[in-house]
């Protein structure tokens, strides 16, 4: 996995203080490495557009048309003057070298939108975006500098951001390219070193990137075992009894030893799948929530209650019964609609979906800090993933998953880990891995998945 950072500043400060590097040779690193990405995987394009604001990430910018000037044609746009000392620097040198420096903008193989980075500190004006709203609208192959413009530090996008096919990122990743909003925005990531590797700039951290190797698929190691061995998962069943049925389907295609429903009708399930009218007595994990309706409190309050490993999920976060179990390292698996009922019910925020989405690092964090017990799964098209201060950000999620059921198949695969003994976090962790990954495995097209698709194609991991 790699960390996250909710700010640099601090970071390339470092590197001046304790490092003697200076914010020159910092930014040369910076523009080298764009330049480096394009004269390796972009070599055969000709024209580039170079469209610069007035701070250091508009420096990075005037520095890369330096050192791209004599072997591309490079065409140097400044929307605004130079004003940091930095920018006004580079400037004086593309000067000296007589290089082009344009009044209009015009399409071109590439873009480099080097508007804003970390300093994008007020809404964009009409100018803005316009500019930025022409530059999307070209066909040209669009590279962000250390962020797309019109994305803020809280990865939040006011009215419109420059939307790059890559983003070349200084130094460290940053939590603004994690927000979901940022997710139409930021392309591939990538981050490039500041005249140190990175090991070096980086500090501790408390928010993670996790990358497919985070991933602990549950292979067996014993040669001496049977069934018993890996555990049995009771999926609560409810109303809608699809939602369970699918979650005991993916939890058995995971691993678990033994997967019974539990409902007190009689249900027509496949064959590998058991029925109980209870919880069972050698019970490993429990899954429950999802498809509830309408249930009788003081029996889910008595399951809720036993002393066993749980994922919950859906209806349940609308009942204020949840809140009697938040002691519990119990996983929960709300999308953002529930998890702003959850945040009601527990007293922590009373906030809309809008609200919620930028901000979901920061309530996630509020709600830890309240449970540090519980492991949190934000769904989104960037999946939070969270415990006590631990925040771990899934972003191979797409929308391929947008779909009912979807969410009940990932309750099947924590259920399943929880119920083998894995712990709580590493469950929720490998099995919201295995579903995203999963889906993007499924190679037909981007519409059709349905529930079975994505639990086969998790089985062939
Ligand atoms: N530090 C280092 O060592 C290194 C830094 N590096 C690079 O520096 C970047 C950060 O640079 P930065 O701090 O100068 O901020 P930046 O993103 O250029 O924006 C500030 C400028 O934009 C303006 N402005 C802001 N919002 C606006 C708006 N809505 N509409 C209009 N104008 C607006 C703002 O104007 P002002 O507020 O002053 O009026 C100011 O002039 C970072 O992302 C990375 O690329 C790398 O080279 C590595 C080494
Ligand atoms: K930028």
């Amino acid at each position: 996995m790699q960390k996250i950072f909710d700010e640099v500043t601090s970071l390339d400060k470092r590197c001046y203080e304790e490092f003697f590097l200076t914010e020159d040779i910092l930014m040369e690193h910076a523009s080298n490495s764009i330049a480096l990405y394009i004269n390796q995987n972009l070599f055969d394009k000709k024209s580039i557009l170079i469209v610069c604001g007035s701070g250091n990430n508009g420096a990075d910018g005037i520095a890369l048309a330096r050192l791209l000037s004599s072997k591309f044609e490079v065409n140097l746009y400044l929307a605004n003057e130079p004003k940091s000392y930095m920018a006004q620097q580079q400037f004086k040198r593309v000067k000296a070298l007589n290089i082009k420096i344009i009044d209009e903008i015009f399409e071109a193989d590439i873009i480099v939108d080097c508007l804003f980075g970390t300093g994008l500190n007020k809404p964009l004006d009409e100018k803005f975006i316009n500019l930025i709203n022409t530059l999307n609208s070209y066909n040209s192959f669009k590279i962000a500098c250390d962020i797309p413009s019109g994305i803020n530090s809280l990865g939040q996008v006011n009215t419109i951001a420059f939307e790059s096919d890559i983003t070349i990122t200084m130094g460290a990743l940053k939590t603004s390219l994690f927000s979901d909003v940022s997710k139409d925005y930021v392309g591939e990531i990538i981050v490039v070193n500041l005249g140190v590797q990175r090991d070096i700039y980086e500090i501790e951290a408390n928010k993670f990137l996790l990358d497919e190797s985070d991933m602990k698929l549950p292979f067996r190691n014993k040669k001496n075992s049977h069934k018993g061995s890996y555990g049995h998962l009771n999926v609560v069943a409810g109303c809608k009894k699809g939602a369970g049925i699918i979650a005991a389907k993916a939890a058995f295609g995971f691993g678990t030893g033994l997967v019974s429903v539990v409902c007190h009708e009689n249900l027509d399930l496949p064959y590998h799948i058991m029925q109980t009218h209870f919880i069972s007595e050698n019970c490993s994990a429990i899954a429950i929530g999802m498809g509830l309706g309408k249930y009788e409190t003081d029996e889910i309050r008595k399951i809720l209650n036993k002393p066993i490993p749980k994922i919950i999920d859906a209806d349940l976060f609308h009942d204020k019964l949840i809140c009697e179990v938040l002691d519990q390292e119990i996983v929960l698996t709300p999308h953002p609609k529930e998890f702003i009922s959850l945040l009601k019910l527990c007293e922590i925020a009373d906030v809309s979906i809008e609200e919620l989405q930028n901000n979901r690092f920061l309530y996630v964090e509020k709600f830890c800090k309240k449970y540090p017990n519980v492991v949190v799964v934000l769904k989104g098209a960037n999946v939070i993933i969270a415990q006590n201060e631990k925040q771990y950000v899934n972003s191979f999620g797409s929308a391929v998953l947008s779909k009912g059921g979807s969410g009940d198949v990932l309750s099947g695969l924590i259920g399943s880990l929880l119920a083998q003994g894995y712990k709580p976090l590493e469950s929720a962790i490998t099995a919201s891995l295995a579903h995203t990954l999963g889906a993007k495995n499924y190679k037909k097209n981007n519409y059709s998945l349905i529930p079975s698709d994505l639990v086969e194609e998790i089985r062939k991991l």
